[in-house]
């Protein structure tokens, strides 16, 4: 058997491309906290999250694309379904421990791309595998994705999930966020603060109309203790930067990909 680990990752604002095949554009970064998957060799897939039999669509969907059936045991330091990229963490490090066991003649590209595509078939992500595969803050606003390291500390908070699928599935959804998204990236750089990009990521997110009341008023608390706050894509999470103690969990960007434990 063979542990993988991959982290979770934070979409702050994208805009859905056509051909997915490439991921979305956006601003996202791989956070500290992360999912492991076991895999063993077994004749029947049985996946199970946190020692409970479940069906995680992209992490079978991952399995049978690579032909193999195996035990996937995950265990997510994260909340599933919240905007922290479990899905994709779960799919990427599936994929990853799965070559391993299996030995499969695959390269990291052809694992990477198998994640993605599972991802994207099942549709629970439209690129998060891309960040959690290299770490640290990434982007492509239109010219190819680029990266950058930084540990910057974040708080989060999060109230209930919301199913990246519905969102994706939802055309009127999907033209505000393009709209919206396609403003917010214009006036991204990346050597600016988090806290200017958060700000211009919360007027991105209101524009969406994606935020719950519960959302609101936590970001708001943040504005009020003088910090920097917005919606994590697609969750009921709010996470936020330039403060300490105002949310209840504290994690840090991470510059470490996946990989095999
Ligand atoms: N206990 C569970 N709670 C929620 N989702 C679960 C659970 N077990 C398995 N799943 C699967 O996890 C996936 C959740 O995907 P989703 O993309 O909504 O969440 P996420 O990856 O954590 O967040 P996001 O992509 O918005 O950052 C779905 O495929 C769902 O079927
Ligand atoms: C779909 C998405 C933009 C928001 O959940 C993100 O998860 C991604 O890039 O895969």
């Amino acid at each position: 058997m063979t542990t993988a680990y991959a982290p979770g990752s934070v979409t702050t604002v994208f805009v859905p491309q056509s051909d997915p095949e490439e991921g979305s554009l956006g601003v996202s970064f791989a956070v500290e906290d992360g999912v492991h998957a076991t895999v063993k060799p077994t004749d029947e897939t049985v996946i199970r999250l946190d020692g409970t039999v479940t069906s995680f669509e992209p992490v079978a969907g991952v399995l049978d694309s690579i032909g193999v059936t195996a035990d996937v045991s995950l265990e997510a330091d994260i909340p599933v379904g919240c905007g922290f990229g479990a899905s994709g963490a779960a799919t990427l490090a599936t994929a990853l421990a799965a070559a391993d066991v299996f030995d499969l003649e695959l390269s990291r590209e052809d694992v990477l791309t198998a994640a993605h595509r599972a991802e994207v078939a099942a549709g629970t992500g439209l690129g998060d595998v891309f960040v959690q595969e290299q770490g640290g803050l990434v982007w492509n606003t239109g010219d190819g994705r680029d990266r950058t390291e930084r540990d910057d500390r974040i708080e989060y908070t999060s109230t209930g999930g919301i199913a990246t699928q519905d969102v994706l599935r939802d055309e009127g959804a999907i033209t505000k966020v393009a709209d919206a998204g396609t403003e917010a990236l214009s006036t991204f750089h990346p050597g600016d603060s988090l806290q200017a990009w958060f700000n211009a990521s919360w007027a991105f997110a209101k524009r969406t109309e994606l935020p719950t009341q519960s959302v609101e008023q936590t970001v708001e608390r943040v504005l009020d203790n003088d910090g920097a706050a917005t919606m994590a894509m697609v969750g009921e999470t709010v996470l936020a930067t330039g403060v300490e103690g105002v949310l209840d969990e504290s994690t840090r960007i991470t510059n470490d990909g996946a990989h095999v434990r």
